[in-house]
């Protein structure tokens, strides 16, 4: 019987063999032509299956909640200036992940400590990656910076050469005393000033350029010429800042870049051309000083400058990822207009809570006068003594992050964080602003309380640990620049309330509103009035 089933099968088997046999001998066209489209029609079927149940398997989960928009456009014409508040205020109405669509563009915006540890510690390979507007690729000569950078080899040399070559703890140590005669001179320059008002923003801005600048050249730059280059280069940013913050439809409708509506992109480069005219006679003068084998004023002698260092890259025939001039400016741009802007403006912001709790400012002099003593001058080896000052600038970074929404990520994969779906690309906003006031995580969070930051210190540091505090990101791409941000504030801080008392002009009030932009500006510059406080400051001499 068996025997019998198997002969039938085999010689079925046998026929259905030679019919194809003779189909694919051309004896019959059209069963030719009808199992070819037979064949086709089940693949296409088994790969549709297979496609669907594998997008099934890896991503089942909806898309974040959101408001609806209107169509084409999206939620375009509702985006406000203050896109850190607006993005708060949506989470109280979504929850803390939610989704606005743009034309063809999705964002999605997070605003929980949990969210924040999912896409920056569990899935942080995944949202390395950035998402530059239009305007940042025009002002980084096409990403070229480290900052925008996507993910991959050129990120990781360009960053790696900053942090060994720069921020080593002994290059910190060699450049110390080219960031302590910057902080002397402007010292002198605003005991000139005593009792006249002065803009905060505009000596913290020149003075930690010059910190900056003086640190890259190793002191070559001489102070004149630098302190009319700084003015020049702050006019320059600050546009710049303004221009990367513009929300710009080349970005959300990518068929109109080429056309460049808002003009934007020409704005950007003819900002850069302005970029050019500083770095170029810079750069110029630090060949030139490498040709001749010239000294720099760095405390070990012989010890090469950053400028040297990355000059002598370019050079480098054999590197595994040359780099050209260009790359080295958008490098500079990034290093100066990102350390510059984000330490003058959290020194405004500290400044500016403190003129406003007199009480609290008294605590941080009665600290200084403690640690340092009112006849000798502030030594960055004081900064791990100030205890109190720290915590006044973590309070201030928790009330106003200089980068409100952090750098935008872009997941390189679809994934799923907090149960729904970020698929690929996606732009992806941290609103750490929110986050630091997020009443869950934080008693009374809107109020200034440095007292908070004392009990537990080692819970708060800046390396994006805690995620309910982020001030400097956290992950593969938080900040490179900290242990240089960290200095360059609590010394700058420290040597300027050391020195004099402040106030208030007669009739002003301290204004708290904040401005969005890439870097959060009060909305107001302060305005302040220094008297002298040390016993005497020919000690700056
Ligand atoms: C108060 C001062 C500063 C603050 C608050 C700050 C904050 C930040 C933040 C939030 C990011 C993005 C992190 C992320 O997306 O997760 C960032 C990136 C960066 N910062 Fe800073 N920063 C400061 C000072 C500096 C300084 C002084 C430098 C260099 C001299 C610097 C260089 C950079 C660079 C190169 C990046 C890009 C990192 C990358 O994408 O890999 N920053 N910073």
């Amino acid at each position: 019987m068996i025997s019998d089933v198997l002969h039938k099968l085999l010689s079925t088997i046998s026929n259905q063999w030679t019919w194809w046999w003779d189909v694919i001998n051309e004896k019959d066209e059209l069963a030719r032509a009808v199992l070819t489209i037979s064949i086709m029609l089940l693949l296409s079927i088994f790969f549709y299956l297979w496609t669907f149940l594998k997008s099934r398997n890896q991503i089942s989960a909806p898309l974040p909640p959101g408001p609806c928009g209107l169509p084409i456009v999206g939620y375009l014409p509702f985006l406000g200036t203050n896109l850190h508040q607006q993005f708060a205020e949506l989470a109280h109405q979504y929850g803390p992940i939610y989704q606005l669509w743009f034309g063809k563009k999705l964002w999605v915006v997070l605003s929980s400590p949990s969210l924040a540890k999912e896409v920056v510690r569990d899935l942080d390979t995944v949202f390395a990656n950035r998402d530059p507007p239009i305007a940042a690729l025009a002002a980084t000569y096409g990403g070229f910076d480290i900052a925008f950078a996507p993910y991959g080899p050129y990120w990781r040399t360009m960053r790696k050469v900053f942090v060994r070559e720069m921020l080593s703890n002994t290059s910190l140590e060699d450049t110390y005393s080219l960031r302590r005669d910057e902080v002397k001179k402007t010292i002198r320059d605003l005991h000139s000033k005593i009792g006249t008002a002065v803009e905060i923003s505009e000596i913290t801005f020149l003075m930690e350029f010059n910190l900056i600048m003086s640190m890259l050249w190793g002191g070559t730059v001489d102070s004149q010429r630098a302190d009319s280059v700084g003015t020049e280069f702050r006019a320059v940013t600050s546009k710049i800042i303004e221009l990367l913050a513009k929300p710009n439809v080349s970005d959300f409708f990518p068929i109109l870049a080429r056309f460049d509506v808002q003009g934007v992109e020409r704005e950007m480069k003819r900002l850069l051309q302005r970029v050019d005219r500083i770095f170029d006679p810079l750069l110029e003068s630090g060949m030139s000083r490498r040709e001749g084998g010239q000294e720099n004023g760095m405390k070990s002698k012989g010890k090469k400058d950053f400028i040297q260092i990355l000059l002598e890259l370019k050079e480098r025939e054999d590197a595994a990822i040359p780099i050209t001039l260009q790359q080295i400016k958008a490098l500079l741009l990034d290093i100066v207009s990102g350390g510059t802007d984000t330490t003058a403006t959290m020194v405004e912001w500290v400044m500016a809570e403190l003129l406003h709790k007199p009480e609290v400012m008294k605590k941080v002099q009665e600290e200084l006068s403690d640690i340092v003593g009112l006849d000798n001058i502030v030594e960055e080896s004081h900064m791990p003594k100030l205890h109190y000052l720290d915590a006044v600038l973590k309070e201030t970074f928790r009330l106003h992050p200089a980068l409100p929404l952090l750098v935008p990520k872009r997941p390189n994969q679809s994934s799923i964080v907090g149960g729904y779906n970020i698929p690929k690309d996606t732009r992806v906003f941290l609103n750490i602003w929110a986050i630091h006031r997020d009443p869950e995580a934080w008693d009374d969070p809107s109020e200034f309380k440095p007292e908070r930051f004392l009990s537990d210190a080692s819970e708060w540091d800046y390396n994006g640990n805690n995620f309910q505090f982020l001030p400097f990101g956290s992950g593969r791409r938080i900040c490179a620049g900290i242990p240089l941000a960290e200095k360059m504030v609590m010394y700058v801080l420290a040597s300027l309330l050391h020195s004099f008392d402040w106030k208030v002009p007669e009739g002003e009030e301290i204004d708290l509103s904040e401005k969005f932009g890439i870097v959060m500006k009060k909305s107001k510059p302060l305005i302040a009035i220094p008297t002298q406080r040390l016993s005497s400051l020919k000690l700056y001499a």
